[in-house]
């Protein structure tokens, strides 16, 4: 069985709380994007289960991965027999682009068609959010408002098809629990939903990633990158989640001709431009 995981960004993220857990509460919206890694999972040829990694380097341990996590996550759960895993990685990570919680994602679902274990969507997200809290969202992987640890969802109205998204990856890598410890927690007056589904024209200025305030200090070179993003014309340009990659929303522009300028402006980052959710 072949899958290709994908990416996601965030249109907008707000904290609103640090919870006893030490988590924190969020307010966002996943928005699923094309760029993609490919997964193959076989039953095994020997007694064990096997991941085998190309492509970008992931840097933990084999057993770490985050596929081997979802993988002994089912397995702890029903009788599952030894399969070897192939993947080969695309989407940078550090980026705020949840490509780890993609990989263990379409993990648990691969495993619930190859060997027909019958899960329900539900019971796959519960199972996804042991791995990570961005994770549930990619069983659903379709765009949603997330509320809780990102973990409780709603669907939105994005009218973003066709248009196309350019996402750049700064060098700068962010650890994502770094980075909640510097936030503080504020509960936005905003209406998610209802803004999302107004033009993306209305965006830039009202729709906020609250990361930004802590994160560009730091590392000015993503704040940049994030101006240079809405000088070539984007209509709207944020980080994705925790950082480091930064979009750029394009209404009307020719994605193979955006494609070539980010080429020329960024030959040294990597970029991928996404014109369909998936
Ligand atoms: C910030 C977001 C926004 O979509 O995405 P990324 O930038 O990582 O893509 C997510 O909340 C990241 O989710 P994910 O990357 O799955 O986080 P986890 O592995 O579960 O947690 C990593 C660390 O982040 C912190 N954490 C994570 C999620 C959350 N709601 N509150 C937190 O405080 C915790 O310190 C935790 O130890
Ligand atoms: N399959 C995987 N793909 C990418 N990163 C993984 C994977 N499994 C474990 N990791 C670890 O997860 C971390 C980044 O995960 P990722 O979901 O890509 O983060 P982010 O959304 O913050 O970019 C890295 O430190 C990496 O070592």
């Amino acid at each position: 069985m072949i899958l290709f995981p994908n990416a996601k960004i965030n249109l907008g993220l707000y904290i609103t709380a640090k919870r006893p857990d030490g988590y924190h509460n969020l307010l966002t919206a996943f928005y699923p994007v094309g760029w993609r890694d490919i997964l193959e999972i076989v039953p095994a040829k020997g007694s064990e289960t096997t991941l085998t990694v190309t492509g970008r380097s992931v840097e933990c341990a084999p057993e770490e991965n985050l596929i081997m996590r979802a993988y002994r996550a089912v397995a702890e759960r029903m009788p599952l027999p030894p399969v070897d895993i192939y993947l080969h990685k695309v989407i940078p990570d550090g980026a705020g682009l949840g490509g780890g919680s993609s990989d263990a994602a379409f993990t648990i679902f691969g495993l619930n068609n190859l060997f027909g274990l019958g899960m329900s969507t539900a019971q796959m997200a519960g199972i996804a959010s042991e791995i990570g809290a961005d994770c549930p969202f990619f069983i659903y992987d379709r765009p949603m408002v997330a509320t809780g640890i990102g973990d409780v969802f709603t669907p939105c109205e994005v009218n973003l098809d066709g248009v196309p998204v350019l996402i750049v990856k700064p060098k700068v890598h962010v650890p994502t629990r770094d980075a909640y410890s510097r936030v503080t927690p504020r509960t936005p007056d905003i209406d998610l939903s209802a803004l999302l589904s107004s033009p993306v024209e209305e965006w830039q200025g009202r729709l906020v990633n609250q990361f930004e305030d802590s994160v560009f200090p730091l590392h000015p070179e993503i704040a940049a990158l994030k101006e240079e993003l809405l000088d070539m014309g984007a209509a709207y340009a944020s980080m994705s989640g925790s950082g480091s990659s930064v979009f750029g929303i394009f209404p009307g522009a020719d994605s193979a001709k955006l494609s070539l300028v980010a080429a020329e402006r960024f030959p040294e980052l990597d970029f991928f431009v996404s014109t369909n959710h998936v």
